[in-house]
């Protein structure tokens, strides 16, 4: 559906939450289109984000906490008025420094351009009700029933809850709740080929931004206060990517020689990939492949603007990786297409577009690649696995299943890879994995292993 030019934040947030709720368009992609076909600038842009996101994030509880207030089912109300008690919502439950005042009136006055008289008054109604009850949910009682009491009061998905009860228990699984609904930090990635962390920490304390350095990244800085980051001259100079701590581990995690033959079976957008470039001084060779050619040009695209020439980004089913390369890799980077439960933080409509299939389905195909991809690798080869999940069946099981079918393979410690080890991660760590956790390690969830093809066996 086309829509007008949003003239304020809050229209541009309902626009945003109405294409994704009731259309089913990708949050980051609805939230650019509707912002770029308006004029907001600024502030504007990030509080339109911040609305939209927090409604979306919270869809299913505030569907919920809203039918309370309502005599017919939300279902039944126009999709606007629906979309607008949504934004009413979330500012009255999730935002507590809107007051609540500006947030029902400003509601009510976006309900008189998207519906009509009787709607107006609904909207003005059961947003005042909801005030008055927001601090007295009827949510159900953790006691009898957890996961409905997690599921609503953390707004996840109740079939989630419930893989995650049996995986961590009750407080554990709370605490990863609130950590996918905290705001995640932006973390970058100096890029060493064109400065330094600390030349890079100077140039954006100069263009206005906050600086810490990251926890277990070495190249990583925590970045608050930078704006949009592609209008930063020091990005647009290449001098950083953005990417999260776990996701820089990884590149660790293989660490390949400079001068070395690298395959990265799954690269775009080549985060990971330009990451192994800087570990190798830009020097030997580096094919980054994978299966959709639109997203070949954002390799290329990401090399280019970090100066980066020693990667040749090649269209290739990571399946077929060992027969069209046999035995041409000093290291193999497997970073798997997965259910990327690790990042809920970051994608506040990814949690609704799950479901417990998938995870099954992703660790067949997994397994598929690494068995596929393995025989690129020379012997003596290092393979990394990674994944964004923190589903046992996408990460262990799957290399215990490989293990089990190629047996020249077998784990090795990454303790010597690892510059800072969280202590949880030691153990785990010298068996040749980790699980990197947002509510333990205040990382992206990221899976890691690494494994050794033993010299003298042949497959
Ligand atoms: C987790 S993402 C990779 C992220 C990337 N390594 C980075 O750090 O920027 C997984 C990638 O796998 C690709 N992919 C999915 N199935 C594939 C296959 N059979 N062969 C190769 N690539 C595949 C997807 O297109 C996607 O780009």
């Amino acid at each position: 559906m086309k829509l007008r030019p949003a003239a304020s934040a809050r229209e541009a947030a309902l626009q945003v939450i109405y294409r994704v709720t009731e259309e089913g368009a990708f949050a980051s992609l609805a939230l650019d289109e509707v912002l770029q076909a308006s004029n907001l600038e600024g502030r504007d842009r990030t509080l339109a984000t911040e609305l939209a996101y927090s409604a979306i994030k919270a869809w299913q509880t505030l569907d919920w906490a809203l039918g309370l207030f309502l005599k017919h089912p939300l279902a039944k109300l126009p999709p606007w008025i629906r979309c607008l008690l949504r934004l009413g919502g979330a500012q009255l439950l999730y935002l507590p420094r809107i007051p609540a005042r500006a947030a029902i009136y400003e509601t009510v006055e976006l309900a008189k351009k998207y519906g009509h008289r009787g709607t107006v008054g609904l909207v003005n109604g059961v947003l005042r009700h909801l005030e008055r009850r927001k601090d007295d949910l009827p949510y159900p009682d953790p006691g009898s029933d957890p996961a409905g009491y997690l599921s609503l009061r953390y707004y996840h998905p109740r079939w989630l809850v419930e893989k995650w009860l049996t995986q961590f228990g009750y407080a554990e699984t709370e605490a990863l709740c609130r950590a996918d609904n905290e705001p995640a930090p932006m973390v970058i990635r100096a890029n060493t080929l064109k400065t330094t962390v600390a030349g890079l920490a100077a140039r954006l304390q100069d263009e206005g931004a906050t600086i810490r350095p990251a926890r277990y990244a070495p190249e990583g800085l925590i970045v608050e206060g930078l704006g949009a980051v592609k209008a930063s001259p020091s990005f647009r100079e290449g001098l950083f990517y953005v990417q999260d701590e776990g996701s820089q581990l990884v590149g660790h995690a293989l660490k390949p020689e400079p001068g070395s033959i690298v395959i990265d079976a799954s690269a775009a957008p080549g985060g990971k990939t330009t990451h192994l470039a800087q570990l190798m001084a830009d020097r030997g060779t580096i094919l980054a492949c994978d299966v959709h050619p639109s997203r070949l040009e954002l390799i290329q695209e990401n090399c280019r603007r970090l100066g980066v020439t020693c990667v040749r980004a090649v269209l290739a089913d990571a399946r077929e990786l060992g027969q069209r390369y046999p035995e041409v890799a000093d290291y193999l980077l497997l970073d798997a297409p997965c259910s990327g439960l690790g990042v809920l933080r970051r994608r506040p409509d990814a949690r609704w577009r799950k479901e417990l299939a998938g995870t099954r389905e992703l660790a067949r195909l997994q397994l598929e690649i690494l068995l596929g991809a393995r025989r690129a690798l020379k012997p003596d080869g290092v393979l990394v696995y990674s994944t964004c999940s923190l589903a046992p069946e996408e990460n262990q099981e799957v290399i215990r299943q490989f293990l089990d079918r190629a047996r020249e393979f077998s784990l090795v410690s990454l303790e010597p890879w690892l510059p800072v080890l969280p202590a949880d991660l030691e153990v785990p760590a010298r068996q040749g994995w980790v699980q990197y956790l947002p509510q333990r390690h205040g990382t992206d969830g990221f899976f890691i292993a690494r494994l050794k093809r033993e010299e003298n066996r042949g497959f």
